[in-house]
Parts: C-alpha cells; structure tokens; sequence
C-alpha cells in the first residue's frame, strides 16, 4: 500500500502483533504484540513523502552515524533510500520479512559493491538483524545504528537500566561516569562505550527488555522541549532514544559481513 504522496508501506497483522513497515528508509514504524501498548514511537509530524528521514519507529543510520563529510546527510544515506522487499515468510512464530538497500537502489552509489539487509521478525518479541556486507575487494569504513524510538509515558518517568556506566556527553562534550541506573529530567545525548547486552527500560505500568549484539556503543537521546520541526512542541516527552550503534569497527575487510541485532519484549508490571 502507498501514501498519498506514493510511499509505500507494508502492514503486517498475526497472531502475535501487529506492525507498519515503511520501504522508504527500510524503516519499522510500528510495532504492537497483542494486549500490550506500542513499543515504537513516531511523531505526529514525521514528513511521509520522501523528502526527510522519518522522524520516529527505527531508522537505519548507515554507512556513518552522526554528520559525516561535509555535504553528506546526518547519519548517513541508507534511511534516506527507497529499500525493496526481499523475502517475507508466515511461521508459527510470526512474520519473518527482510528489506535490502543495494547500490543498485540508490542513485549516487552506483557501482559500489555492498549490500545491506534488514531482517524483520514480527512475533511476540520483535527482533532485527542489520546485515551490512563488503562485496569488493577492498576495506569499506562502516558505522551503522538501529535510531530506535521508544514510546513512554513520560520520558522523566522512564528510568532506564543497563547502558554502562561510562559515557561521552555530546552536549558537554566531555566524559562521565554514572553508577546506577538512569533517570533523567534534561535534554540527554550521550554515548556510552562500554555497553551492557540487556537495557531495561521501566515506564508506570510496563518494562521493555532490548537485547543488543552486535554493538560496541549505546546513544540515548531525547532532545528536551527545543525539537526539530517534525516533533510537536509537546511530543519530545512521549519518548526517548536508545540506539544500537557500531561506532569503533575498524573497517569492514573485502567480502566480510557485520550483523547488528537488537530483540525487545515489553511486559505489563
Ligand atoms: O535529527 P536526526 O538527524 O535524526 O538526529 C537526531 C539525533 O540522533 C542521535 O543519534 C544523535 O546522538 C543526536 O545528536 C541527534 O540530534
């Protein structure tokens, strides 16, 4: 199915959820296991038509993370690209999908030799594979993150544990160390180094379970009440970012693969 201005979306409804899948940026916008409130948040005032990044669900950030060369677009060019459906499977589990972005696909990469795959798995839990592989002969530098947005109540309220201690502040521009787990009442955007594989994020009444592989960082971000344009002047609130990321890979060699994987599961507490 398309939107008005002819973005097409795959909506996926099964036993176990139900989820909204947008090819433009290989992007999950929704996802909701029966009985249980949305895992993702997307604003109300994300542009749909191809012209930005969508603003909310989880965005692809690759082949860099963050402004990279002059010119080129934050967090790289992947979710800015129209991805296609590779495969899409029902098992008892669920709706196994997978979405890759090839050169073939993007206007101002022909010629390069990479494919980027992003497996799907709609079920109880949710679960994605990011499959970045090197098909040259050469070393290609590669940063990648899965830019998920988390909905809850009240970000204020969301405590979060199981980041690391340790992070970089990008707003102070300085290291910290924090011991325990993670409150917080201010514009946050912070990468921690030294991540822990299970973050527990806590809201009033559920807990959400994210295991990550594949990572070398986690970034947590909320922008506070001064939002871009495509969150409402009161949506900053409604959730927070706890991004996956592979920041520090040295390259990946000629023919290598790199996966980078996140599963969540929510629960009523
Ligand atoms: O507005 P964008 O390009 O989606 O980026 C949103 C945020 O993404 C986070 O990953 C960065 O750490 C922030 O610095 C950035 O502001």
């Amino acid at each position: 199915m398309c939107n008005a201005a002819g973005l097409p979306f795959l909506q996926i409804d099964n036993a176990h959820a139900s989820a909204l899948i947008s090819l433009f940026g290989g992007q999950l916008l929704h996802y909701q296991p029966h009985g249980q409130p949305p895992l993702l948040w997307l604003s109300e005032a994300a542009v749909l038509d191809g012209s930005k990044a969508i603003r909310g669900g989880i965005p692809v950030c690759w082949p860099w993370f963050g402004k990279g060369a002059e010119g080129e677009p934050q967090h790289g060019f992947a979710r800015l690209q129209t991805w296609q459906l590779d495969s899409l499977e029902e098992t008892e589990a669920g709706t196994l999908l997978t979405l890759e972005l090839t050169p073939e696909l993007c206007p101002d990469h022909q010629g390069e030799q990479w494919r980027l795959a992003l497996e799907i798995e709609i079920g109880a839990e949710l679960t994605l594979h990011l499959h970045s592989e090197n098909k040259g002969t050469a070393p290609m530098p590669l940063q990648a993150a899965l830019h998920s947005y988390f909905h809850c109540g009240h970000v204020h309220q969301c405590r979060i544990e199981g980041l690391g201690h340790d992070y970089f502040d990008s707003l102070l521009q300085r290291a910290c160390y924090k011991p325990v787990e993670t409150v917080f009442r201010e514009p946050v955007d912070r990468i921690y180094a030294a991540p822990v594989p299970l973050t527990r994020l806590y809201n009033s009444h559920h807990e959400t379970s994210l295991r990550h592989r594949g990572n070398d960082c986690l970034v947590l971000w909320n922008p506070g009440p001064r939002v871009p344009a495509d969150i409402p002047a009161l949506g900053w609130s409604d959730f927070v970012c706890v991004e996956t990321a592979v920041l520090g890979l040295q390259g990946l060699a000629a023919g290598d693969r790199h996966t980078l994987s996140l599963s969540c599961s929510v629960r009523g507490i």
